[in-house]
């Protein structure tokens, strides 16, 4: 296959599964903005993770919050577990790989706080132990996955929100993460300021 038609297939793939995962996923990603809403006016905060490609999502996801999505409004109240190298290398030295999301989870979270948990395949330790000790704080867990959910799926509790893309493609999964996002962010707004369009 020459490279317009490889760039035409992943064009065409992307929006199918997009489209494809739309039934499934509105009803998840509209709990998950009610969910972060209901944190987010009582004073809660939301702390996402994430590994690779997702940790830069965790990221954008952050700063649209912090900073703005489409809307003026004030800054929202999220932080990315990924982003600080002295945290994440002294956790991953001292104690394991495993524990550079748990640690701050655990040391920043509080109860009410929100887990936004991103994770293509569902079982990325560090995401799991995460969750863990987000369920310790009584936080409640968003967990944005792929493929059958992998082990994320299996230990989301009832009052949890699981966002499962329907497919076995990393990239095509994150693609849709993002879309999911963006929702997330366009979503949080409409509920706090009757943003219409
Ligand atoms: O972006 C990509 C692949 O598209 C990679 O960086 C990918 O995120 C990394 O391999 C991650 O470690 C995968 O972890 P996960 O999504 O299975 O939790
Ligand atoms: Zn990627």
């Amino acid at each position: 296959m020459d490279l317009i038609s490889r760039i035409g297939q992943h064009f065409e793939d992307s929006a199918r599964t997009k489209l494809d995962a739309l039934e499934l996923l509105a009803a998840p990603i509209a709990g998950a903005v009610e969910t972060m809403v209901g944190s987010l006016v009582n004073n809660g905060r939301i702390l996402a993770c994430g590994n690779g490609g997702s940790a830069g999502d965790a990221q954008h996801f952050a700063a649209e919050l912090v900073g703005r999505f489409e809307a003026e409004r004030q800054g929202l109240a999220a932080i990315a577990l990924t982003t600080d190298t002295s945290i994440i290398t002294a956790v991953g030295n001292d104690y394991s790989f495993e524990q550079v999301f748990a640690r701050q989870v655990r040391a920043l979270g509080q109860p009410g706080d929100v887990l936004l948990a991103i994770s293509t395949s569902g079982n990325s330790g560090n995401v799991i132990a995460a969750i863990h000790a987000a369920h310790e704080h009584d936080m409640r867990v968003v967990a944005l996955t792929g493929r059958d959910g992998g082990r994320i799926g299996e230990l989301l509790r009832d009052d949890d929100i699981h966002i499962c893309v329907p497919s076995e493609r990393t990239a095509r999964i994150q693609e849709t993460h993002l879309l999911a996002i963006h929702c997330l962010c366009d979503g949080i707004d409409c509920l706090l300021l009757g943003v219409e369009e």
